[in-house]
């Protein structure tokens, strides 16, 4: 069985990265798409990989079936200038992103290609691969990483955030890891940015034991207006907590993100209230955000929600409780009912062009 060694918690050391430079790192980053694209947070595994070693071979996985596949592929081929090859599994079995089928995907592609490393996002998607496909291959993950030194040492947060832990992986090949795809932002100069592309070959799906299929069923997939920003990467989040007190007046988030061009976030509480669907929840068992503005209205500042957003540039909080632990964290605090200032706010911001 693989083992990880914590060896220290708190801030980064300094670790020569020369010290694993000799191994010989190649890495398989599992990628998700959708509409034709490979996801940002695929792409940020990408960029999570290059700082694995000099010279690491990055092949990307997708799998899938129909055109958007092959659109998928196609972009994945162009959009960063370290993948070194896009390797595709066409067949409706990976349609949904069900653990068993695509664990097993992961396994015979690792079986053939021998890679050192295998990462995915540390999102929905490469949380519910990522375990199963380690366990098929006897390693243990290592998730959440959030800075890489080398091919063999990785700092996570532990403790909802509080403290960061620096592990050194000593078990063997692969190293699989889910990495925060917020730690590791696409340079504009290497998003689209290479000027040939990496060849696409089709993976050889006739090993593929069929065991691994109908374990679990895919029922229905429901996803927030695609009109707006993705919560994980937006650039501004609104965020609403149990102060809001009802769905109807969570409705007026939606407002305000519109007019900010907006991602709308809420706490545990305002989901598990009803107010909006779980796949909005902000924090240690939710989404991790790190956009430029994050706005914080009738929301505590519990340490699980500070755990997924702690990161924002510039944090705005509004609430009517002076000692509300969120303004611990904000840049800007307004102590105000939010139902003053929201409706305040929409009426003097301008319409969005
Ligand atoms: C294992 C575990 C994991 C968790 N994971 C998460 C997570 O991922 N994300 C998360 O968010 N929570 C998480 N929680 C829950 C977390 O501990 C808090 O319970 C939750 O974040 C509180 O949400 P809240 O701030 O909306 O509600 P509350 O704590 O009830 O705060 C509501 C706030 O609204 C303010 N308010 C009320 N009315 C108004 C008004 N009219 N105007 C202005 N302000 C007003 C109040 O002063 C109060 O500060 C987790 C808990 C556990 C135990």
């Amino acid at each position: 069985m693989a083992m990880l060694t914590a060896f220290r918690t708190t801030t980064l050391p300094r670790f020569s990265s020369s010290i694993f430079a000799s191994r010989l790192v190649s890495t398989l980053v599992v990628a998700e798409h959708e509409g034709g694209s490979i996801k940002g947070s695929s792409v940020s595994a990408v960029e999570a990989a290059k700082a694995l070693g000099d010279g690491n071979s990055i092949s990307v996985l997708l799998a899938g079936s129909g055109p958007s596949l092959q659109e998928a592929a196609a972009h994945a081929a162009s959009c960063h200038p370290s993948i070194s090859q896009v390797l595709v599994a066409d067949s409706d079995k990976f349609t949904h992103s069900l653990a068993e089928p695509w664990a097993g995907l992961v396994h015979i592609v690792q079986q053939k290609g021998g890679y050192s490393h295998i990462i995915a996002a540390a999102n929905s998607f490469g949380k519910n691969i990522l375990p199963r496909a380690a366990a098929l291959l006897d390693v243990s993950p290592i998730t959440d990483v959030i800075n890489i030194f080398g091919s063999s040492q990785f700092v996570r947060p532990i403790y909802a955030g509080n403290a960061l832990c620096t592990v050194r992986y000593t078990g063997s090949s692969p190293c699989m890891l889910t990495i925060r795809s917020t730690s590791f932002p696409v340079p504009a100069v290497s998003a689209n940015s290479r000027s040939n592309e990496a060849p696409i070959s089709q993976v050889d799906l006739s090993t593929f034991g069929e065991d691994s299929v109908g374990k679990s069923r895919y029922v229905q997939h429901t996803s927030q207006d695609t009109e707006r920003p993705d919560l994980g990467s937006a650039r501004v989040v609104v965020t609403g907590g149990r102060g809001l007190k009802s769905a109807e007046n969570f409705k007026m988030m939606e407002k305000l993100a519109e007019k900010l061009g907006a991602a709308v976030g809420a706490t545990r509480a305002a989901v598990d209230a009803g107010f909006v669907p779980n796949d909005l929840q902000v924090g240690q068992t939710g989404k991790i955000v790190a956009p430029e503005l994050y706005m914080a209205f009738g929301v505590s500042g519990a340490i699980q929600h500070i755990a997924g957003m702690r990161d924002s540039r510039v944090i705005v909080a509004v609430n009517k409780d002076s000692d509300a632990p969120i303004f611990q964290v904000a840049d800007y605090g307004l102590v105000g009912d939010l139902f003053e200032v929201i409706p305040e706010l929409l009426e003097k911001l301008p319409e969005k062009k």
